[in-house]
């Protein structure tokens, strides 16, 4: 994990040989620390140089340590030993030094750079902060501001801005290590003293409080509801007012903090989420790794409107010619001038100058005959782009691959008019395409498996985060859209405000709800696909009830907004008012109040308050399930790939990790339960259906029984000062932290003890001991808590991360909670988990309907459950988790992300375009109801024992 040489008789070259990006892993740590005991100790050695193997200097902490309990030597003494060293140390920074990464380079006295190595500690985009001394060091070698800004952001930056602002002593075009070889040797003898940055001074400037209040203002306003930045600052501000050892002690209870959040989780999750979605499989086994990309050196784009200017634009400016078509001459120009001014714009704000040369623009399709890759962008209308599909199979050369850019059309029946089906592809891009950065390949059922590859490649290389899909109607974002969409309209007629529907979303995270974003994208354009697919207009039957379509409830009030020429923004008056066409300043319009209470009043529908709980149950239940269908239908291979999806094409806010995550943060049980709520209020609305209702009758009578018994058992501890029904949202707010072992627990019954959270935590010993209520006589004292949809899904989502699991005895595994490894038994009055001792391992029920190849991460999941049972020793217990000051306040979180998915380009308007358990450890707390004290644990495990 590092090799340890002398070099030029006197120094030490200590590499770091952990590819791919040379994480500080335990071994690593350990390594580091045994090398530089011996450099220090061996007389020969004058100075030692710490650099990375395979160009790569240090991409920081091995994130997937975070899910385990800590192995090996933390990483702070060891990099403590590095500074108080008496021999100078050099970092050679090849690549990149990227959080602990930059820290070690921090610690040790000099640091050399390669021209083209990029440092930074984003940390705060993973929902920590740098906790190897980075919130403390860096402040102090460049000061606050520079300091806060890198450390808020978690921007990175390149050797010459390092150089700058006085982080690196030197750049080199040469090979860094080398030169840190050199600089050693010349370093030898040299104080060492000024040059250990825990004994400088920071530069503390004279408006500190000012400074810092601006940072607390800007993160507030750009990240609102995320915790990471405030602490960052907090952490930053310690090292302008307390002495080096109290800022680091500071730094390490803000970690502490950070580190048990469900906003950490959810970050962490999102960042192997995307790395996980490149790894795209289909059903014929073909997969990324097996399956070989054409390489594309020239494209043909055809239609320029908003998505092919886009297509072209982001061809163009990783070097692929392109040559656009359009079918008008003054399309043309328009496109041209267009896209030329884009790619001009773009080249300046990158400092590169813009490849024009690039570009070919042409009213004829024979142009495309040499061509590697076709992308039709023609209007939304299968009969044209049929017909292109069709031409395009007589004009292309065999090998051309054609692909459409079509938002939710059957790429299969595009493929079906060409001569070539298994080259056909769809390239869903999202508006504006030059920066959003999701796409969709649609693989349909013939499309080969070098198509999907190159297709994803190309994706890679435009700097998009590709997620391969199945076809069927709108795909997986926009098919997902749907019931979100048609939620947001129902609860409009059942009382809500579009107000108010909006500022629930926001306060979950949305950085726009949904009506403003409607107003964004434009209105006329779900209008008009409704009218082509005879939901409204002409074609509708009068008989036909205005409240249904084919036999589901359909909310005509978009209809009706349109109708009064509101299209949104770019009218001036949509959902909201605005001063003028093209302002984005939404107001509330008295008119649109109006229009809904003679609605409410036409149809006889009395409205009702309708509360922000039901507000997010229904808009974001029936996104996850919906999601639940697209995996039961193949459609997309994990829950990883919607999450991403959502996260990149929707903006879901980042630091609740998509929507099949934000679902089982929340609980599965209780997302199943809230849909059956409220799928038996609105029984015309299948989307609200549960999916597991489509579950074998078996399972499902199994489920049932098991849940009934454990709900009245719940129910009947109602009064219980340590068991509280769950108060609504806060539930919400509650499983964010994800740490709650009880909580979950509380899920499957239907209850909660959210509450409890925001108290001060009680000792075990002192919390009252109130007597479980007998139970009815035909009940035994056993309540098996296998719920198959939880189960399923965690079946299907081997990669999901676990949360940290500090090491302790008390931290319980739900993954073998969910495998019936655990049973709720009634010990002394009081409900305890206990672990069912080994005696069988029955095969899991029936593997979900997905496709088999969509499985592969099977394999992770069994490594991942054999980690989790090697570090779990003992039995296992629940927890209440402890008071969190902020986190809370993530469920009034405005915004939406701010990472990749974040880029500074906004010219354009945004999209219109229209096996069981990974492993879980939860942390705890003491707790009576599920956290038996250390005799209560003996107790369990004698009977467990002598049953
Ligand atoms: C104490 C200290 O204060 C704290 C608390 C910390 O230090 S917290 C940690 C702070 N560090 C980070 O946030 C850096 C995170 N990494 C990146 O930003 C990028 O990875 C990269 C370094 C710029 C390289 O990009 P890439 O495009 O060349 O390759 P890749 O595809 O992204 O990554 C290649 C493979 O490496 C894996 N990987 C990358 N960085 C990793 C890391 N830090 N830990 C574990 N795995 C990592 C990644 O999952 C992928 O795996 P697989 O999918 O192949 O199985």
């Amino acid at each position: 994990m590092a090799r340890y040489e002398l070099v030029k008789r006197s120094v030490a070259l200590i590499t770091l040989t952990n590819p791919p990006v040379n994480a500080l892993s335990s071994p690593v740590r350990h390594a580091i620390a045994n090398s530089m005991e011996r450099a220090l100790s061996d007389p020969k050695v004058r100075a030692v140089v710490i650099c990375g193997e395979n160009g790569r200097f240090c991409g920081g902490a091995d994130i997937r340590e975070f899910a385990g309990p800590l192995r090996g030597p933390p990483l702070i003494p060891v990099l403590e030993a590095i500074e108080a060293g008496d021999k100078p140390v050099v970092a050679a920074i090849e690549g990149m030094a990227l959080g602990g990464g930059f820290e070690l380079a921090l610690f040790c006295h000099y640091r050399i750079a390669q021209s083209k190595a990029r440092l930074g500690l984003p940390e705060v985009t993973l929902g920590i902060l740098p906790a190897a001394g980075g919130t403390q060091r860096l402040p102090r070698l460049i000061g606050i501001p520079a300091a806060l800004e890198m450390i808020t952001t978690g921007r990175h930056i390149s050797a010459q801005e390092a150089l700058k602002l006085g982080i690196v002593d030197q750049v080199t075009d040469q090979n860094a290590c080398e030169t840190a070889l050199e600089f050693a040797l010349k370093a030898v003898g040299k104080p060492l003293s000024p040059r250990r940055v825990s004994t400088l001074t920071t530069p503390c400037p004279p408006d500190l409080d000012a400074l810092l209040e601006a940072a607390t203002m800007q993160v507030k306003k750009k990240t609102p509801g995320v915790m990471a930045p405030l602490a960052c600052i907090q952490a930053v501000r310690a090292a302008a007012t307390m002495p080096y050892s109290k800022g680091m002690k500071q730094e390490s209870e803000l970690m502490a903090t950070l580190f048990n959040s469900g906003q950490a989780r959810a970050l962490q999750y999102c960042f192997f989420a995307q790395r996980t979605a490149g790894k795209w499989t289909l059903p014929s086994g073909a997969q990324w790794n097996n399956s070989k990309p054409r390489e594309i050196r020239s494209a043909a784009v055809i239609g320029l409107g908003t998505m092919g200017r886009g297509i072209v634009v982001s061809l163009a400016r990783v070097g692929i010619s392109v040559i656009a078509v359009e079918s008008e001459k003054k399309l043309l120009e328009n496109g041209r001038q267009m896209v030329i001014g884009m790619l001009e714009r773009d080249a300046k704000r990158r400092g590169v100058s813009a490849s024009l040369n690039l570009l070919k623009f042409t009213l004829s399709l024979q142009d495309l005959k040499d061509v590697d890759l076709v992308i039709e962008a023609v209007f939304e209308d299968m009969a044209l782009k049929k017909r292109v599909f069709q031409e395009l199979s007589k004009v292309c050369r065999p090998g051309t691959l054609l692909c459409t850019n079509t938002s939710g059309l059957d790429v299969d029946a595009l493929a079906g008019v060409t001569d070539r089906p298994h080259l056909v592809a769809g390239m869903h891009f999202f508006s504006p395409a030059h920066v959003m950065k999701l796409l969709e390949v649609v693989c349909g059922p013939r499309s080969s498996s070098e198509t999907i590859a190159t297709a994803m490649s190309l994706g890679k290389k435009m700097g998009k985060v590709s997620v391969a899909v199945g076809n069927c109607p709108g795909f997986v974002g926009n098919r997902m859209l749907k019931p979100y969409l048609d939620q947001a309209t129902f609860l409009l007629e059942e009382g809500a405000t579009p107000e108010q529907i909006d500022k629930a979303l926001e306060d979950f995270g949305f950085a726009m709800g949904v009506f403003r974003m409607s107003d964004l994208a434009g209105l006329d354009v779900g209008w008009r696909v409704r009218k082509e697919s005879g939901l409204t207009g002409p074609d509708v039957d009068p008989k036909n009830p205005p409240r249904k379509r084919q036999g589901r409830r359909y909310c005509p009030i978009p209809d009706m907004v349109c109708e009064q020429g509101r299209f949104g923004q770019k009218t001036g008056r949509g959902w909201y008012k605005y001063d003028k066409p093209g302002d984005t300043n939404a107001k509330p319009d008295p008119l649109i109040q109006n229009l809904l209470e003679t609605y409410r009043s036409r149809y006889g529908i009395q409205p009702r308050n309708i509360s922000d709980q039901e507000i997010i149950e229904r808009c974001l239940f029936v996104l996850a399930n919906e999601g639940f269908r697209i995996l039961e239908d193949g459609m997309a291979a994990r829950p990883e790939d919607i999450d991403v999806i959502y996260l990149f094409g929707y903006a879901f806010p980042r630091h609740r990790g998509g929507p099949m995550f934000y679902a089982s943060m929340v609980g599965l049980e209780r997302v199943l339960e809230r849909l059956e709520h409220y799928h038996q209020a609105h029984p015309d609305v299948p989307h609200l259906e549960p999916i597991t209702m489509a579950y074998t009758g078996a399972q499902k009578a199994l489920k049932s029984d098991k849940l009934d018994e454990a709900q009245a058992l719940a129910k009947s501890c109602a009064g219980r000062p340590d068991f509280l029904p769950c108060d609504g949202l806060s539930i919400c707010a509650t499983h964010s932290h994800g740490k709650c072992f009880k909580l979950h627990w509380c899920c499957h019954l239907g209850w909660c003890h959210c509450k409890y959270v925001y108290q001060p935590m009680t000792n075990v010993a002192q919390l009252p001991s109130t007597p479980v209520p007998a139970a009815p006589s035909d009940c035994t004292d056993t309540i098996d808590l296998s719920i198959s949809l939880t189960e399923r899904f965690l079946r299907i989502s081997p990669c999901f991360l676990p949360p940290p699991c500090p090491e302790s005895p008390k931290y319980c595994n739900i993954a073998e909670l969910f495998i019936d490894d655990y049973i709720v038994k009634r010990i002394n009055g009081k409900m305890c988990y206990v672990q069912r001792p080994p005696i069988h391992t029955e095969a899991p029920s029936t593997p979900p309907q997905i496709n088999p190849a969509s499985l592969t991460p099977q394999k992770q999941h069994t490594e991942d459950k054999q980690t989790v049972e090697e570090t779990v020793k003992g039995p296992k217990m629940g927890h209440c988790s402890s008071p969190s000051s902020s986190e809370d306040s993530g469920i009034n979180a405005l915004g939406g992300h701010y990472l990749e998915s974040c880029e500074e380009e906004s010219e354009d308007e945004l999209s219109t375009d229209g096996h069981s358990s990974p492993g879980s450890l939860w942390d705890q707390d003491e707790c009576t109801l599920l956290s038996p004290s250390k005799s209560i644990v003996e107790i369990i495990e004698n009977i467990e024992t002598t049953v």
